[in-house]
């Protein structure tokens, strides 16, 4: 199989348990709630997103003709001068359209940890090291269980409550990045002191103004 990817780069997992982890990045094209283009986000599944997963032409993506061509890339974007503790964020763009187990296969024979950020409205490729799944209101949770659930806040009315049943092992919420980001990063500081269970995910690479 083929791969659509927007970017590849290295840099400080932001968001949620590992952040402050350094990891290559690689965005994969296309998701399943949104093209990505403005003129389609109003009648988006997903309006809040953050993210320009268009095409193939940011640093480091491409397409990649089969999963070693990928893998290879992933590990050309690890530092040379860095031996170990190697580790990769598969995002996107929605990554499980496309993560299959050749592409796992290879990056762990790399020795690479593999985390992934999905919307959980697919079911995951067995061998993903890291799960975090950050549930969308208005599409449909396939994704029950994993290592995170990161839900942005506020969104849709909804109570992060609601989905404790599922089997994670950590709730976040994480503010919606965008022009309340203020407002709604103190509701969510608010809903943690209240709610102990969840813990903030904070956006730590936006404030570091890091990629
Ligand atoms: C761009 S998404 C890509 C992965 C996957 N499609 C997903 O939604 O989880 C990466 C992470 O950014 C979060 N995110 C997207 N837009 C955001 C925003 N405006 N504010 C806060 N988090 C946002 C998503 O919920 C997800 O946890
Ligand atoms: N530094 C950094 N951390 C991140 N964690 C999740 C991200 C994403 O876009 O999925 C992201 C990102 O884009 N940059
Ligand atoms: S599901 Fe993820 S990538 Fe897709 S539009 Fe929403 S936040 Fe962006
Ligand atoms: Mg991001």
């Amino acid at each position: 199989m083929s791969y659509k990817i927007k970017e590849i780069f290295y840099t400080l997992q932001g968001e949620g348990t590992h952040a402050g982890r350094p990891a290559v990045f690689c965005r994969f094209s296309l998701c399943n709630l949104w093209t990505g283009h403005e003129k389609d986000r109003a009648r988006a599944v997903c309006k809040f997103c953050d993210t320009d997963f268009v095409g193939t032409d940011g640093p480091g993506g491409g397409r990649f003709a089969d999963a070693r061509a990928l893998a290879d890339a992933v590990e050309a974007a690890w530092p040379t001068t860095v031996p170990s503790h190697r580790m990769v964020v598969c995002t996107g763009g929605e990554p499980l359209l496309q993560l299959d187990s050749a592409a796992i296969d290879e990056l762990h024979a790399r020795g690479f940890y593999i985390a992934v950020e999905t919307n959980g409205t697919r079911v995951p490729t067995p061998g993903i090291d890291w799960l975090c799944v950050s549930p969308k209101i208005g599409a449909e949770l396939v994704v029950t269980g994993g290592d995170e659930l990161k839900f942005v806040f506020p969104q849709g009315g909804v109570d992060p409550r609601s989905f404790e049943d599922l089997d994670f092992d950590s709730f976040r919420v994480q503010p919606m990045d965008g022009p309340d980001v203020v407002h709604n990063t103190k509701l969510a500081v608010e809903y943690c002191l209240e709610n102990p269970r969840w813990q903030l995910s904070l956006q730590t690479h936006k404030y570091l103004g890091i990629a």
